[in-house]
């Protein structure tokens, strides 16, 4: 899949695109992406997804969001779609009025634009629908998917995640949340504590729930091939040794060697508890060695 950060990057053609935050590409977002891979066929011209980086509200509202653009093209890129043209969302870029916005996208010749029916754009929210047709001769809208009694949104999926609802975001996503970041130094207990633990960093704005979970570990990387562990991981501040921000660690089963360095993707299949501040160093060893097994037991049916 080809990425451009503007509209007029790329080759002149015809295409048929979508718009959108596409934040997580949950199940909403992959019939949207369907509907816009057969609009392509049926054209026989690239599909395009014209989107904003980071989604909508989140730099000037402090919402977080569930995919970092990385992972947002990973995404999109497995479902098919030809190009992504990611545009920078600045305050500048929000403020622009529905005119600026049309011209954009008439730069893309598109045969057909496939929206959400709740879709606007432009300074206000002031352009709808209807506008579209000024650039395009076709509008394909598509209802709200729903699943569990509503539909199918990020800000759903999000708040989910606050409340630790791994399962439920889940569903709503089509697969399990995840998280992609790079192994970084700790404080260097867990190794005594006898758990080590890889410190995830992962790009500030990433939603992650707190907790601590059964995951599903992967790696992609040079110097280790593909790999997959399943893994107990905390997402916290680690109140037993007074921590102050908030650290994500994942504990890897039946694993030893030097991961730093490293990217690993977490996958989060189940909520095992909240955190807790302990008493000693002691109690939170033998917690740890209990939802060790508890995320054993939870993942051996994961094949
Ligand atoms: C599965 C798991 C559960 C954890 N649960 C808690 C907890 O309930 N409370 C807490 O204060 N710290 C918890 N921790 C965090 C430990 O305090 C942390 O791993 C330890 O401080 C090591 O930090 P380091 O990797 O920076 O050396 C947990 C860690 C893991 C791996
Ligand atoms: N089973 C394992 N799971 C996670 N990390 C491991 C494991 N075995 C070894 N490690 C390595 O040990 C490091 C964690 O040790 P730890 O004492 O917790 O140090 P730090 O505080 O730097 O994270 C990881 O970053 C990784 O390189």
């Amino acid at each position: 899949m080809k990425t451009y950060i503007a509209p007029t990057q790329r080759p002149d053609t015809e295409t048929v695109v979508a718009i959108g935050s596409f934040d997580g590409v949950h199940l909403g977002h992959q019939a949207l992406l369907a509907q816009l891979k057969a609009k392509a066929r049926e054209h026989r011209v690239p599909s395009v997804v014209y989107t904003f980086d980071p989604p909508t509200r989140v730099l000037t509202q402090g919402v977080e969001f569930l995919s970092t653009l990385p992972e947002k093209l990973g995404l999109l890129s497995r479902y098919g779609i030809d190009e992504t043209i990611a545009v920078p969302f600045t305050p500048e870029f929000a403020a622009r009025p529905k005119e600026e916005f049309l011209s954009d996208l008439k730069a893309l010749r598109p045969r057909s634009v496939v929206v959400g029916e709740d879709f606007h754009f432009g300074k206000g929210r002031s352009g709808g629908l209807a506008d579209l047709y000024e650039v395009t001769p076709e509008v394909v809208s598509l209802p709200m998917h729903q699943l569990g009694g509503g539909d199918i949104k990020s800000t759903r999926i999000r708040e989910l995640l606050k409340a630790g609802d791994v399962v439920g975001a889940g569903r709503l996503l089509g697969r399990h949340y995840d998280a992609q970041g790079v192994v970084v130094q700790g404080d260097q207990l867990g190794r005594q504590l006898g758990w080590p633990t890889a410190n995830i960093r992962v790009p500030e704005g990433k939603s992650l729930p707190l907790g601590v979970f059964a995951v599903v570990v992967e790696t992609e990387s040079a110097s280790l091939g593909w790999k997959r562990w399943y893994g107990v991981a905390n997402v916290g501040f680690r109140p037993t040794v007074n921590g102050t921000e908030r650290r994500f660690e994942v504990h890897l089963l039946d694993f030893a060697g030097d991961l730093y360095g490293q990217e690993l993707q977490i996958k989060f299949f189940e909520k095992l508890r909240g955190e807790q501040k302990f008493g000693s160093l002691d109690e939170l060893k033998a917690q740890i060695a209990k939802d060790a097994e508890a995320a054993r037991e939870v993942l051996k049916q994961v094949r």
